[in-house]
């Protein structure tokens, strides 16, 4: 048995990033970069007027202003602003030579036909210096960054219209168990139906990964093996749902081990998730969770999303918080690990959600996000912090 941070340590260690390529900007969101992005100009380009107003001199605030042409954004002043003098400029208007402040239209008003005054007795300059967000040359986003939505404007405002980006993985999945139906089909007395594949499908989506399904596989080690070969060959990973305990049927290890996989590690000091595989072959990679539904959301959130981060480059750290329970918490074995599902309060406090084990996948549909109970701890009491991780 290995610890969780043992576990993610390997996971990173013997995962090796995929190759490059080069995107589009519209395809850009979840990838990860492998280039340093430098910019290609400064930005602001130019001294820019953060307001719509007139341009002046801040010594000539309390002077009658004679105005003397329009700016609009997108064209350049023809004429510097001399002494006693201002143009109109819009927002996102280059400042014309001689000005060192915009003042707001909303504190001017009109002194006669081309001369204005301004209203107030102090202003900001409201002015964006050239090149106070970014210079030219500047690295602006480094390798490994995964692309967010915010990144992306940045990509946009430098040019960088081609990224250079780690491929992402291809990712197979199946379901093994003789009980499994898929949702749409009802199941006889002694069946259920498969949560697994459509719970992780949609985890994988939510971090930009279109995973291909290759359906339920009974409980049968040839019909299983040949299937996990066909992934593999097919996939750079492949993710597998139950069959890894020590159950007559589990037989997921087994055949890993016959198809030459070296396996990093099978069991885990967490709960839930304690039969959790990690195998590699020479850039093909398998990970096996348990057939429980809470173990398996709960083992990708926790490993499965850094081998897949790792695979494309980008070492994920995901949003933990530190934040008070709402109620004294007891448990009783401490070997483990353990996540359980809470929520959050209006006041930021952390409540559990009434959770029955690893089968009980319904509780989760009231959770913010999962509770680590370290190793060793038996208790928390109200208004200790905890660490919640956000699902
Ligand atoms: N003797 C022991 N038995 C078990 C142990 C143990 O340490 N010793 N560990 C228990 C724990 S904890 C878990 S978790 C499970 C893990 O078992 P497997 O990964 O081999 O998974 P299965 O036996 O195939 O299934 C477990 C459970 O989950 C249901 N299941 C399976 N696949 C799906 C699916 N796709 N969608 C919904 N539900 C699924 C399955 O019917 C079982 O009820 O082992 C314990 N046993
Ligand atoms: O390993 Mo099981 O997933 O602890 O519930």
């Amino acid at each position: 048995m290995i610890t969780f941070h043992e576990a993610l340590k390997t996971v990173k260690h013997a995962t090796t990033k995929l190759d490059r390529e080069i995107i589009d900007l519209s395809d850009c969101l979840n990838r990860v970069l492998a280039e340093d992005v430098l910019s290609d100009m400064s930005l602001p380009p130019f001294n820019k007027s953060a307001m719509d107003g007139y341009a002046c001199k801040q010594s000539d605030l309390s002077e009658n202003l004679e105005v003397l042409e329009v700016i609009a954004a997108g064209s350049a002043p023809t004429l510097n602003i001399g002494e006693k003098q201002c143009s109109r400029i819009m927002t996102g208007a280059m400042v014309p030579e001689g000005a060192d402040t915009v003042i707001m239209i909303e504190h001017t008003e009109e002194v006669d036909e081309g001369h204005i005054r301004f209203t107030k007795e102090k202003t900001k300059s409201n002015i964006c210096l050239k090149g106070e967000d970014i210079l030219k040359n500047d690295v602006v986003l480094t390798k490994g960054t995964r692309l967010k939505a915010q990144h992306i404007s940045v990509l946009a405002s430098v040019g960088c219209s081609s990224p250079v980006v780690y491929r992402q993985p291809k990712v197979a999945t199946i379901a093994t168990g003789s009980e499994l139906v898929e949702p749409q089909d009802k199941p006889n007395k002694s069946q259920i139906r498969n949560v697994n594949s459509w719970q992780l499908l949609a985890q994988l989506e939510k971090i930009g990964i279109t995973g291909n399904y290759y359906g339920i596989v009974a409980d049968s080690k040839e019909a299983t093996k040949e299937v996990i070969s066909k992934c593999i060959d097919e996939n750079d990973l492949l993710i597998i749902s139950g069959g890894v305990s020590v159950g007559e049927y589990d037989y997921i290890p087994q055949i890993l081990k016959e198809l030459e996989f070296n396996i990093w590690f099978h069991t885990l000091t967490v709960k839930p998730g304690k039969h959790t595989v990690f195998a590699t072959r020479q850039g093909k990679y398998v990970f096996a969770m348990p057939g429980n539904p809470v173990s398996s959301f709960v083992q990708f959130e926790l490993l499965g999303k850094a081998l897949v981060f790792r695979l494309m480059g980008h070492d994920y750290h995901p949003a933990i918080v530190r934040l008070p329970i709402s109620c004294d918490y007891k448990r009783k074995r401490i070997d483990r690990l353990e996540y359980i599902p809470v929520r959050l309060n209006a006041n930021n406090q952390v409540i559990p959600v009434d959770y029955h084990g690893s089968a009980h996948i319904n509780a989760f549909t009231q959770a913010d996000g999962i509770m680590a109970i370290p190793r060793g701890v038996d208790e928390f009491t109200e208004g200790e912090f905890v660490h919640v991780r956000q699902i």
